[in-house]
Order: structure tokens, then C-alpha cells, then sequence
């Protein structure tokens, strides 16, 4: 389905990466993106981290989800080990997007919780596919990956989409006073393994 389209070096204030461009099929340049640390092409149980761009976590720091540190996490993870891949999908707020999440945000700070403000809105509570992200691990010639995640569902869906995942790896960070509530939720609601 997807295809590699650029490749470079990236260095990183956590150690040597590349980064990966695609394109569909059909020439279509994508948006999601690959990382990559150490060589990866053709090996077995790569540690590897399929993450959902969250702009205000990844980027601005916010306490309200744990993505940053789970992107941190991810990314020392395969720095230290010296072999990985994290995908980076632009699937921002669940694939809802990154206006409609702030309107869920507005919600949340009124009361509802994530999956209940989601509904409110008129969307299921996680709109995400894992196809391409799938296609993109094939793309690059992965064998086999070990799968750092706390979502059943994200296993199942790269699974489904002919990845071989070899095991899950919990990715757990601190919870703090902010974020509990959305831990919680997930937990309890979403089929997160917390
Ligand atoms: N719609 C919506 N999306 C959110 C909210 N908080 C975080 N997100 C998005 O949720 C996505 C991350 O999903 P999570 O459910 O936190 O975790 P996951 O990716 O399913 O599972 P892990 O692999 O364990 O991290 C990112 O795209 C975030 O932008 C929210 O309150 N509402
Ligand atoms: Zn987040």
C-alpha cells in the first residue's frame, strides 16, 4: 500500500536516528512518518512504538494524556537498545483531529469524560486505523516487531493488517493529578491494560 519515499540521518538530542518519508502506491506523499534507530531491515522482534500525534502533548508538554511520555519512553527505549522503530501516525486525537479535540477538551473541562465527549461530538471513541501504519512496518522490511503499547486493539489492528507482533511491551509512565482521570477512562472504558 505504501512505499518508501526519502530517507535521512536525523540526529537527535536522544542519539542517532533516521527518519522515513512514504508515499502511497500511487505517488501520494504521506504525512505519518517513520523514526528509526540502528538497522532494522530484515530483523525479527524490533522494538517498535505505532504513536498518535498529540500535538498538545508531544509538542507543547501537556499534563492533560501521557503521549509525550510515552513518546519519550519510546524513543530512549530504542536509542539505549541501539535498534528501533517508532511510526508516527498523524491520527491526532484519536483521528478526530486537532480542532474537533480541543472542542473535547471544552467538553471534558465542563465535565464528560474523553470517550463521552468524543460521542457527544458525534464520533466513536477512537476513529483510528492501523492499516497504513501496518503497510509502513512491511515498507520497511520488518520482520517480526515487539510492540510497545497499552492497547489490545493496536496489537490487533497491525495483526490484522499482517504485521507479526512477536509480544506486547507495556509503556506505562508516572501517572500525575492532571492525567489520572484520563488514564482512568481508558482503563476502564477504552481497553487499555493500565
Ligand atoms: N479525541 C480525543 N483524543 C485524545 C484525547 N486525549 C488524547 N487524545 C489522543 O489520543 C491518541 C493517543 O491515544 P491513547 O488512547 O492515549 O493511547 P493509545 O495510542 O490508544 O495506546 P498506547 O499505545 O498505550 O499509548 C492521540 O492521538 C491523542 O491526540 C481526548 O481527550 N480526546
Ligand atoms: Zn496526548
Amino acid at each position: 500500500m505504501v512505499r518508501v519515499y526519502a530517507r535521512a540521518k536525523l540526529p537527535s538530542r536522544h542519539g542517532d536516528l533516521e527518519i522515513v518519508s512514504f508515499t502511497t502506491r500511487d505517488g501520494q506523499r504521506i504525512d505519518d512518518i517513520a523514526i528509526i534507530a540502528g538497522d532494522i531491515t530484515g530483523k525479527s522482534a524490533v522494538p517498535t512504538r505505532v504513536h498518535s500525534e498529540c500535538l498538545t502533548g508531544d509538542v507543547f508538554g501537556s499534563l492533560r494524556c501521557d503521549c509525550r511520555d510515552q513518546l519519550e519512553l519510546a524513543i530512549d527505549r530504542i536509542c539505549s537498545e541501539g535498534v528501533g522503530l517508532i511510526v508516527y501516525m498523524r491520527q491526532e486525537g484519536r483521528g478526530i483531529g486537532i480542532a474537533e479535540k480541543v472542542r473535547a477538551y471544552e467538553l471534558q473541562d465542563s465535565g464528560l469524560d474523553t470517550l463521552e465527549a468524543n460521542v457527544h461530538l458525534g464520533f466513536d471513541g477512537d476513529l483510528r486505523s492501523y492499516e497504513v501504519a501496518a503497510s509502513m512496518i512491511q515498507a520497511l522490511e520488518v520482520d517480526s516487531v515487539v510492540l510497545f503499547t497499552n492497547n489490545p486493539e493496536k496489537v490487533e489492528g497491525l495483526q490484522a493488517n499482517g504485521v507479526e507482533v512477536e509480544r506486547r511491551e507495556a509503556i506505562i509512565s508516572e501517572s500525575r493529578e492532571e492525567n489520572v482521570h484520563y488514564l482512568m477512562t481508558k482503563k476502564a472504558k477504552m481497553g487499555h491494560i493500565l
